[in-house]
């Protein structure tokens, strides 16, 4: 059943995070659906600009709502991940979206908000919510590469000003993530800092964890001896999940250790297979191991066991 974002928020809010898991293709989306109703946690599924450009924008919405009757008992939203405004606009009238995100963060502060604002208008005209973003992340989003030393965390006051100026529903802050594999040069904290200062001026407001994969190093060690060569890599401490989430994160972003599954599985078994040539066999392999991380991730998040309350607090 796809519901709002907001209802998901609703329920989570300074309990727990919901996963925001990014698809691109049916076995993502079967592992996802399989793994979430395995954990009996609700989900967001996320679409970037690049996943819909991947095969077929309508291929995906097909999976998805396909998905959706596989799986009944599933209880998810359907987002636009970095969204620019044409493709907001796109997302919000094609009715099938439950949320967007407009990324204008790259921006100066009065153009992202004067640019979130007419998204956050439209928007909220058809009862769809938006996610806005504050700040830089390091590292590479679609197509614009933050520089070391150029990615900037998310100033609590602009924060406040931000939210009051645009109405948007929630927003994506940088707290030291990164996006993609390479996230710190040794271990790093989360600026839980940022986070009490941004609750103590907006408490009961959503905020979102951008580049929250945690680059297992087992996973990547595994894909290194298959013939890989992914280094120095560096991901979030799990354990911090939860205490983003009691400070009023109630979206965390996980994409690219999806990826490092997909990288692993085929690598090993293509080493190991040499002469096969059917993709089917790792794909079964794939969505298994998929479903077996997302439920992995979930419990961390603490969004594993939340399916009936949530089914019972929304009255289905
Ligand atoms: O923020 C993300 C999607 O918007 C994904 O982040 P990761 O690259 O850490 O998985
Ligand atoms: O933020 C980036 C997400 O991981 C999506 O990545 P993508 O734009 O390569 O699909
Ligand atoms: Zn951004
Ligand atoms: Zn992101």
């Amino acid at each position: 059943m796809i519901v709002t974002t907001a209802q998901l928020f609703k329920h989570a809010y300074g309990k727990y995070a919901v996963g925001a898991y990014n698809i691109n293709n049916a076995e993502q989306a079967m592992g996802l659906f399989r793994g979430a109703i395995e954990s009996q946690a609700p989900f967001i599924i996320q679409i970037s600009k690049g996943a819909r450009a991947y095969t077929d924008k309508r291929m995906l919405e097909a999976i998805i709502r396909s998905a959706g009757e596989i799986f009944p008992e599933a209880i998810f939203a359907v987002h636009l991940d970095h969204g620019d405004e044409q493709t907001c606009y796109e997302c919000i009238d094609s009715g099938f979206f439950s949320s967007v995100m407009i990324d204008a963060s790259h921006d100066p502060f009065d153009k992202n908000v004067e640019i979130s604002k007419r998204v956050v208008d439209r928007a909220h005209a058809k009862g769809i919510s938006v996610e806005a973003e504050l700040g830089m992340l390091g590292g590479v989003e679609e197509d614009i590469k933050v520089e070391d030393g150029h990615a900037t965390l998310t100033n609590p006051a602009e924060a406040e000003e931000f939210v009051k100026r645009t109405g948007c529903d929630s927003l994506a802050c940088a707290i030291g993530t990164s996006h993609g594999a390479f996230k710190f040069k040794g271990k790093q904290s989360l600026h839980f800092d940022v986070l009490e200062k941004i609750k103590a001026r907006m408490p009961g407001f959503p905020l979102v964890m951008h580049g929250s994969s945690s680059v297992p190093q087992d996973e990547v060690a595994r894909i290194n001896a298959a013939g890989g060569q992914i280094k120095d890599s560096m991901g979030v401490d799990v354990n911090e999940y939860l205490p983003a989430a009691k400070l009023g994160v109630t979206k965390i972003n996980i994409d690219t250790d999806g990826r490092l599954v997909w990288t692993r599985v085929h690598r090993e078994f293509f080493r190991d297979k040499p002469a096969e040539f059917d993709f089917r066999p790792p794909g079964k392999i794939f969505i298994a191991e998929y479903a077996k991380f997302i439920a992995s991730r979930n419990k961390l998040l603490g969004s594993a066991g939340q399916l009936a309350d949530l089914r019972q607090s929304l009255g289905k």
